[in-house]
């Protein structure tokens, strides 16, 4: 039988205190190579922190945070603090923090679908353009795990579902391990192998819709619960194009979805009813 490959984290009822309180506790997880790992649960319940720990950037202060040697390690931040007032083209943008060659970021960028944006002023891009910015500079670094804060923030739900595919096919591309930190509980990707809740510990852990339906996780969102975590699947009939305009199944491109397209969750909820416009 083949050997199941080392995990590249482990956390072992790995826990941070701080002035007497403990953030987080006892959370114990891995993620494995080519797994996507989501990290779900309320404001201040412990999911950065614990991401932290898994990255390396906090020591636990009980259990233990492995990560294997010589793991490459891609961190897409919630915010960066920029001085936007400066002039950065957005090639320059990738290669400000590493020694990524021209070409490498190029084929980032491609990757990413925003090629085009090369010699774009970064202030001047969208939410969404910058965030795929952001995500082809960590994926310039080719990484084993690529850790991600939020990556749909300030993304409209068109754009939340383009960046899910995304991050998909770069976990397929790069085999990499990804982390993924979900501030807002709207859609969890269907990708996603495992959804860790947490609250202040894990409260409950499995497939996304093994969560969804979980006692505790109904505990800890009481009503709400049934709506607000909404696992994203579709099948894949058009690909919306970074540029806005829409390619259907058979090859042809259009400025806009067909009414008809079975994209998004929700009957037809973001489509156009024959209006021409998308939602
Ligand atoms: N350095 C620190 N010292 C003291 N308390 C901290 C520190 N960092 C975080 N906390 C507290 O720890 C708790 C968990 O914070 P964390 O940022 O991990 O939560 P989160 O689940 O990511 O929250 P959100 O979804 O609101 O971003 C919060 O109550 C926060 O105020």
């Amino acid at each position: 039988m083949l050997k199941r490959p080392d995990p590249l984290v482990t956390l072992d009822g790995a826990g941070i205190c701080r002035d007497g309180r403990w953030l987080v506790r006892g959370v114990s997880c891995t993620v494995d190579p080519g797994e996507i790992v989501t990290l779900i649960g309320p404001n201040g319940s412990g999911k950065s922190t614990t991401a932290k720990m898994a990255l390396g950037i906090l020591k636990p202060d009980e259990g233990s945070a492995k990560r294997r040697d010589g793991l490459r390690i891609a961190y897409v931040p919630q915010s960066l603090a920029i001085d936007w007032t400066l002039p950065l083209a957005v090639d320059r943008f990738l290669r400000l923090t590493g020694p990524i060659g021209k070409a490498e970021a190029a084929d980032a960028l491609a990757a990413t679908g925003v090629r085009h944006l090369a010699r774009a002023e970064v202030r001047t891009l969208s939410g969404g353009e910058f965030q795929r910015v952001l995500l082809a500079r960590a994926i310039a670094r080719k990484p084993d795990l690529l850790v991600l804060d939020e990556p749909v923030q300030g993304v409209d739900f068109t754009g939340e579902i383009a960046l899910y595919e995304l991050i998909k096919s770069i976990r397929d591309r790069l085999n990499c391990g990804v982390l993924l930190i979900s501030h807002d509980l709207h859609v969890v990707m269907a990708a996603t192998d495992r959804v860790i809740c947490l609250n202040g510990h894990v409260c409950c852990s499995g497939t996304p819709t093994a969560v969804a339906s979980s006692a505790e996780y109904k505990a800890l969102f009481g009503a709400r619960a049934a709506s607000t975590l909404a696992v994203y699947e579709h099948s894949h009939d058009h690909t919306h194009l970074p540029d806005g305009r829409v390619q259907h199944a058979d090859g042809t491109i259009t400025n806009h979805c067909h009414p008809g397209d079975g994209h998004h969750p929700g009957p037809d909820a973001l489509h156009n009813k024959g209006d021409g416009d998308v939602r």
